[in-house]
């Protein structure tokens, strides 16, 4: 055991931490007073020991992997091994402040257990199930009581230290020498000065619900200090209740008319106001902000359309349109509630932790033991955003029943983690670089994302291959649209993961995760085709590949592919606006880009109209004829759809068909928008440059 403590002061770079999750154990919900105590040496391995509690002084240094290890004693001069998880990363908070030597710690309900390298040691899981007690508290054993010389002092004293730690970037040390000085005597007026610095203390420490209320928001008194105003909008800002802090804020800039930060700031909310009662975004910023931002966590706030929250039959809950919308239409723009963020490349990270779920089987690599950790710490410091979190979909999990004791919230770990598992989104630093990878670079294998985040509003939108809207990401911003037109309540659905048509039973188990069977038309159809159609649509698509590689004339190339598409299309049965042909409409536009490529323009609108609507959609007037171009109802919506306008465009053009080229051109630009999230920047990714 000792070695494992003198191991590890070196920097930690590019290293493996791997953990092994335990099996879920409930955090403990009894109040420190109703708790006996135990003594090291009465502890029994594997076990829990509900009812009580144990006081622990920390001997040595500490060492970090996935968690915080460090030996502890008690006051029978017993030690054991102490392994903290889910605590906060060293650049937030020095483990120094959490388990400096001589630091004394309750540990409740105390789990004693066999570690896998077989030795034995106390494993905490639950931020809540540890909690620092002070020298001086009449908890402490009597021989771990400070000399009088190192007794703390008056609440003035207390303060200046609070103030000194503050100068030198010791937020969590303030915190504490102004909490100490807040137990002392002190005027009225002395006690809100200690408050409002504590204030800033927790404003920066991310402790915003603290923060507020050492401000005195909501009434303030008959004389907000500038200080108090300041900080109060500070931390609303940063729990997004942003009417609320426009309000404090304009209150701030009427009392104070010279506070420039303040006006700044007012400026600022106004802005996420408009965003969330809007949805109208200055995207081109969002996209700049993605670009050079790291982590790419954006300011701005998040908009709710017309959506609402309501039962969905067989699936739990589902997110629901209000009222009727159009395909391209903006439902949710989101701010991530947590957002883990890893580099695209996956490489790069100096520490990646890999978690195992010996229970569930699961294992969470990078990004995903990250976010388990941001969202235990988020819920933990700020308590008032958590039932947005913890009433998202979790499974058979039985939670534990109260949020808080002792006045300080329970954080389960294991119901964190298991919600993480059933929401969670893999997401791309914005999907305009997916966009371009997919069409540019024609990358074929569907992208891993190592950065992933939680969505609360996104989280009750259930899955299907059929789906009627659409994900898109800059940033931590989730954006998502319709990707049809809706009649009002209308459920909305996305694809969890994404759909081709090779693979069934992949589907399935990609799937396997959520624990539903997805029974949309795609599936269903799939569930009644035969082994030995399925068997003949793989030999077609190996044909058609070998078809394209053909070094033959232009002519022999497309009758030769023609004639496979037929056959391929005469495989399936129910009309395509139900059940969309997957395998087809990739190879039919590999069809559509050699017409254009010969400017055989009548073929190649025909092989625009086949790709759409092998897609699902339902089409009129892609021919020459005289009749509009109009799409009657739209199909899944692909990456490639936009290519696919854009060839409809281009060869109305050469029939001279303006009107036609012009709508299709718009047809183009909503794809783009329900891929990329916004059409901003459509000039730039698809403008037409002069020659
Ligand atoms: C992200 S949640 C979606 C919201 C969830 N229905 C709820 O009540 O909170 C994912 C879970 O929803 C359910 N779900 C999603 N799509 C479904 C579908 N097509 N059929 C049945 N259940 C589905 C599954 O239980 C899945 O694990």
């Amino acid at each position: 055991m000792m070695a494992l403590m003198t191991r590890g002061q070196h920097k930690q770079e590019n290293m493996v931490h791997s953990s092994f999750i335990p099996p879920a154990y409930l955090p403990c919900i009894t109040p420190v007073a109703q708790l006996t105590p135990i003594a090291i040496r009465d502890l029994r391995l594997e076990k829990h020991h509900r009812g009580r509690y144990l006081l622990l002084r920390v001997i040595t240094p500490h060492n970090r992997m996935t968690g915080i290890l460090v030996l502890v004693e008690d006051d029978h001069d017993d030690v054991v091994l102490l392994q903290l998880y889910q605590q906060e990363d060293e650049e937030i908070h020095e483990a120094a402040d959490i388990v400096g030597i001589g630091a004394i710690l309750l540990v409740k309900e105390p789990f004693f257990k066999i570690t896998a390298s077989g030795e034995y040691s106390l494993r905490v899981d639950h931020l809540s199930d540890v909690i620092h007690v002070d020298k001086n508290d009449p908890m402490t054993p009597e021989i771990w009581h400070p000399r009088i010389s190192e007794a703390e002092g008056s609440a003035e004293l207390l303060k200046s230290k609070g103030d000194y730690a503050m100068g030198e970037r010791k937020y969590w040390q303030a915190i504490q020498k102004y909490s100490n000085a807040l137990l002392q005597e002190a005027t009225l007026e002395r006690i809100k000065v200690i408050k409002r610095n504590r204030s800033l203390a927790y404003l920066k420490t991310k402790q915003f619900d603290a923060a507020l209320s050492d401000t005195g928001f909501p009434s303030f008194g008959p004389d907000p200090t500038e200080k108090a105003l300041f900080r109060a909008a500070e931390a609303l800002y940063f729990l997004e209740r942003f009417n609320e802090c426009r309000v404090v804020l304009e209150t701030l800039c009427a009392a104070f008319p010279d506070n420039r930060q303040g006006l700044i700031v007012l400026a600022r909310t106004r802005g996420r106001c408009r965003e969330e009662s809007t949805g109208d975004y200055d995207f081109n910023l969002l996209q700049r902000e993605a670009k050079k931002l790291r982590p790419p966590h954006l300011d701005h706030a998040t908009y709710i359309g017309p959506v609402e929250i309501r039962e969905a039959a067989g699936k739990g809950r589902g997110l629901f349109v209000t009222e009727a919308v159009k395909a391209g239409n903006l439902l949710l723009c989101e701010k991530a509630f947590s957002h883990a963020y890893a580099l695209d490349s996956g490489s790069g990270n100096s520490k990646i932790t890999f978690l195992m779920n010996s229970e569930t089987n699961q294992g969470f690599m990078g990004g995903q033991a990250d976010l388990i950790k941001l969202l235990v710490q988020k819920l933990y410091r700020n308590s008032s955003v958590a039932p947005a979190f913890v009433t998202l979909h979790h499974g058979s999990y039985d939670a534990a029943s109260t949020l808080a004791v002792d006045g300080k919230p329970i954080v389960d770990t294991f119901l964190v983690e298991r919600i993480m598992s059933f929401n969670v989104f893999g997401c791309p630093l914005s999907s305009l670089n997916t966009h371009k990878d997919i069409t540019v670079k024609q990358s074929e294998k569907p992208k891993v994302y190592h950065s992933c985040g939680i969505w609360t509003q996104a989280s009750y939108i259930n899955h299907s291959c059929t789906s009627n809207a659409s994900r898109s990401f800059i940033g931590d911003m989730m954006i998502v649209r319709a990707t049809q037109d809706l009649e009002p309540g209308t459920e909305i659905t996305f694809w969890y993961q994404t759909r081709d048509g090779y693979d069934p039973k992949g589907m399935q188990e990609k799937l396997g995760s959520w624990q539903f069977t997805c029974t949309c038309a795609i599936c269903q159809d799939e569930k009644d085709t035969k082994a030995a159609v399925v068997k003949k649509r793989r030999e077609i698509v190996d044909k058609l590949k070998t078809a394209f590689q053909l070094s033959a004339s232009h002519d022999i190339k497309s009758k030769k592919v023609e004639r496979l598409l037929n056959a391929l299309n005469d495989t399936y049965t129910r009309p395509a606006d139900e059940v969309p042909r997957l395998l087809l409409w990739d190879p039919q536009l590999a069809l559509t880009r050699m017409y254009m490529a010969e400017k055989k323009v009548d073929k190649a609108l025909e092989s625009v109209q086949k790709v759409l609507i092998q897609l699902g959609f339902i089409i009129a007037g892609a021919d020459s004829t005289s009749m509009g171009f109009r799409v009657v109802k739209w199909g899944l919506v692909v990456d490639h759809l936009i290519e696919v306008f854009l060839h409809a465009r281009s060869a109305f053009e050469v029939i001279k068909a303006w009107e036609d080229s012009k709508i299709a051109e718009e047809y183009a630009r909503i794809a783009y928008k329900i891929v990329v999230g916004e059409d901003t920047s459509f000039e730039s990714s698809y403008g037409r440059r002069e020659n």
